[in-house]
């Protein structure tokens, strides 16, 4: 599905966009489809970029050792350290090609990078180099098991160049493809289901409202867990993180899906009570995701004193944006009716993921995007009847089908996740049994072959050998009129 760029506004003052709103959204006519569903865009950002060199969760990868000790020894990486091997891809706004440190630290493991270059000067013209400059700074900000790492970045002539973990198992729409019905069984769906959704945890913890989620930018690692990639569409914000304490959930109800539009939040609640100044204050250091874990751990402090869990809640509910960005089937309501969007776009988005995985389709679409678009707005949901082999399965269904129903809430206000983010979705029946702290050591669904690799590698073109060998490898080959 294709990304959709349109240059309109992230106006609210929290956010670290400020551009023009563009009055005529006349993004129906003149927007081209690629093979890859496209995302639409309209972002920039004036702000400064984070250090990239303190990644703790990892230290002990070869690849971030074999980067560090180029560095150390040869100074800061540019494009003659790397020898580019072959492309794997190209998006809107650059190419990405495999590539290895050309000259390795002797007793380190070569490893493979992803390398994605964008040509700065076709960009700026194009008015999307504000994109690029939201991913690098994005990408420098992130250290997450589910997320890219950031080895190094460097300008090579015009061209703007980011080294970051290469994932070798395609994305997830291939994925779901290779399944023999096009869908994911409803416990595989679960499993990339919750990856991704701690995924865009950290991400809102950080401020950053991811808004492109698609199973094509959901990457498989050669061990099978995913990494979340793309953040030119993403909106920068700030947040303020928050200790709730709350009663613990009562048991739960007979009936999962009597009442979608019922609040997943339990009534029991208790106001929040803001515990933490902001992402930048030193108390934060103490619970800065660094990873995953860290919003469990404190998720599930007890207070043993009066029976309330404290639990941090660090969504971006004041972020505010009118850019018209996005992929068609996953357009959220309020970003086609240009009211104005949050964070809450993320967990619509969530809920088109979840529903295209298990049932191999989105649900709106329509026969153009038009139609997928008024689809979106008017369209009651509807899930197709899929065979299910056992009663367990069944019950299965049910939640899922709940927890989906509660996402695509066309009024953003009431779609579940919208004031607490991630945990009130974690919470929800279907990821009941989920071990959130050590899902990363779970074996997922498939772990990429190496005939799938092999397969992988006969699809993307090749470089020639002349373009392999040649010192400085500043890619000619941009297609972007
Ligand atoms: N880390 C990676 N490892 C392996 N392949 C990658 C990696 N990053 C990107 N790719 C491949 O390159 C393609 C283009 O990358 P990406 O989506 O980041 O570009 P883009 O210009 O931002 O795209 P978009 O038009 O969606 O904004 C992806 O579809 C994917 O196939």
């Amino acid at each position: 599905m294709a990304t959709i760029a349109r240059d309109e506004s992230d106006y609210d003052s929290s956010c670290s966009s400020l551009t023009v709103p563009d009055s005529s959204r006349s993004w129906m006519s003149n927007l081209s489809f690629g093979s890859r569903r496209s995302s639409i865009s309209g972002d920039s950002s004036s702000s400064t970029y984070s250090s990239h060199s303190h990644k703790p969760h990892k230290a002990n990868q070869a690849a971030w050792e074999a980067m560090r000790r180029l560095q150390s020894e040869k100074g800061p990486a540019g494009l003659d350290h790397f020898r580019l091997l072959r492309r794997l891809g190209s998006g809107d706004i650059g190419n990405v090609y495999l590539c290895q440190i050309r000259n390795p630290v002797v007793g380190l493991p070569q490893s493979l990078y992803a390398m994605k270059v964008v040509d700065r000067e076709a960009l700026a013209i194009r008015k999307k180099l504000q994109r690029a400059e939201m991913e690098k700074e994005i990408l420098g900000m992130l250290d997450h098991p589910f997320l890219p790492t950031l080895y190094a970045e460097f300008d090579a002539s015009h061209y703007s160049c980011l080294v970051i973990e290469f994932c070798s198992g395609g994305d997830l729409l291939a994925a779901r493809q290779r399944q023999p019905t096009k869908r994911f069984s409803i416990s595989s769906a679960k499993f990339y289901a919750a990856e991704t959704l701690l995924a865009l945890e950290y991400l809102h913890m950080m401020g950053i409202v991811y808004r492109d989620l698609k199973p094509e930018n959901v990457l498989v690692r050669e061990d099978g867990h995913i990494m979340l990639t793309d953040f030119d569409l993403s909106l920068k914000c700030d947040v303020v993180p928050k200790l709730i304490r709350r009663k613990p959930d009562p048991p739960p109800p007979s009936e999962p899906n009597d009442n979608i539009q019922k609040c997943s939040t339990p009534s029991c609640a208790i106001p929040i009570q803001p515990v933490l100044s902001c992402l930048l204050s030193s108390s934060l250091k103490k619970i800065k995701p660094n990873n995953h874990t860290s919003t469990t751990t404190i998720t599930a402090q007890a207070d043993a004193e009066d029976n309330y869990d404290t639990e941090m809640v660090a969504e971006p509910i004041t972020a505010r944006s009118k850019s018209f960005v996005g992929t068609h089937e996953y357009l959220a309501p309020e970003v086609i009716s240009g009211q104005g969007h949050g964070s809450a776009v993320d967990w619509w988005t969530f809920g088109v993921f979840l529903y295209e995985l298990l049932y191999g389709k989105t649900p709106f679409k329509g026969e153009n995007n038009e139609k997928t678009l008024i689809n979106i707005l008017k369209q009651p949901l509807s899930f197709p009847r899929i065979g299910v082999s056992s009663s367990k399965e069944y019950e299965e269904m049910v939640r899922v089908q709940d927890l989906i129903s509660r996402l695509l809430v066309k009024n953003p206000k009431k779609r579940i996740g919208s004031s607490k983010g991630s945990v009130e979705i974690k919470r929800h029946e279907f990821f009941k049994g989920v071990n959130w702290a050590l899902i990363r050591s779970v074996r997922p669904p498939e772990v990429p072959s190496d005939l799938q690799k092999v397969r992988t590698r006969a699809v993307v073109p090749k470089l020639s050998k002349k373009e392999r060998d040649a010192p400085y490898q500043i890619p000619q080959h941009f297609d972007y009129f």
